[in-house]
């Protein structure tokens, strides 16, 4: 099955593509991590990126940084090929969370949202906002080490959205949260998205991912094998195949 995206509808008129990947393949060595992958995210669309434990995900997104080189494919955004230097996403307006935290821990909340924002004209106005916008102010000027988890993935999320992404990349956003902070989560990635923001989601949690995406991509062994609404995954033969006898929901 083809992993194109048909358009999503707004008002009638097709969103545009903000990131476009086509024939993308990345090998380690003898090991094909991904192969011959292409899809799309639009403009305020929700795209989820799911698969077993290896199939390629966190690959996929560290082509798209530049921190690993594609042996064959394309990556766009907004229709220009991105600069293989990973140091600059933000000026193309690429934000992406880590897998782990990923948080600068002998600093405070506040610094690393700042840390999203280096080289803006007005880093800490902007660093405010995106505080009150995640109701962190109050954590503000503690070192971040000190919150508990869910109020770290928060930080995270921040330090991500601060630089108003028009691309962001969320890779497994609700790890270690419980349902009440993973609903939140979901409320957050659909405002974003709402702004016009383009979200591609790597999760394990698939509940949550058919539950939030517009539309979903399954990976298996480094190849796309299921494309196309959450309905339209949730009951794709080959989909249950590659989950069969690994927990898909934690
Ligand atoms: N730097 C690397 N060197 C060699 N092999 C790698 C490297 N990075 C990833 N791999 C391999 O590439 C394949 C895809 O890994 P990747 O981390 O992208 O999968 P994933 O879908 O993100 O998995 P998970 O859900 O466990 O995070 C795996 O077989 C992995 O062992």
């Amino acid at each position: 099955m083809s992993a194109q995206m048909t358009p999503v509808r707004t008002g009638g008129e097709p969103r545009s593509p903000r990131l476009s990947i086509h024939g993308l393949s990345v090998r380690f060595g003898g090991l094909s991590a991904l192969d011959d992958v292409s899809l799309e995210v639009r403009e305020g669309e929700v795209v989820g990126l799911i698969g077993p434990n290896g199939a390629g995900k966190t690959t996929l997104f560290n082509a798209v940084c530049g921190l690993v080189r594609p042996s064959a494919g394309t990556i766009t955004v907004d229709g220009v090929p991105l600069p293989p230097d990973p140091t600059r996403l933000s000026a193309r307006g690429v934000a992406r969370t880590l897998q782990g935290l990923g948080l600068f821990r002998g600093l405070t909340v506040r610094e690393n949202v700042l840390a999203g924002r280096l080289g803006a004209h007005d880093p800490g106005t902007d660093a405010q906002r995106q505080l009150d916008a995640l109701d962190l102010a109050g954590h503000a000027d503690r070192p971040v080490g000190d919150l508990p988890y869910p109020e770290q993935k928060k930080v995270a999320l921040a330090r991500a959205l601060v630089a108003q992404p028009s691309l962001l990349l969320l890779d497994e956003p609700a790890g270690g949260l419980g349902s009440e902070d993973i609903a939140a989560l979901g409320d957050l990635i659909r405002r974003t998205a709402a702004t016009g923001c383009a979200v591609l989601l790597v999760e394990h949690h698939v509940d949550f991912v058919m539950s939030v995406c517009d539309r979903v991509v399954v990976l298996d062994f480094g190849r796309v094998i299921a494309s196309g609404t959450p309905d339209e995954v949730a009951g794709d033969p080959a989909v249950d195949e590659a989950y069969l006898g690994i927990e898909v929901s934690r």
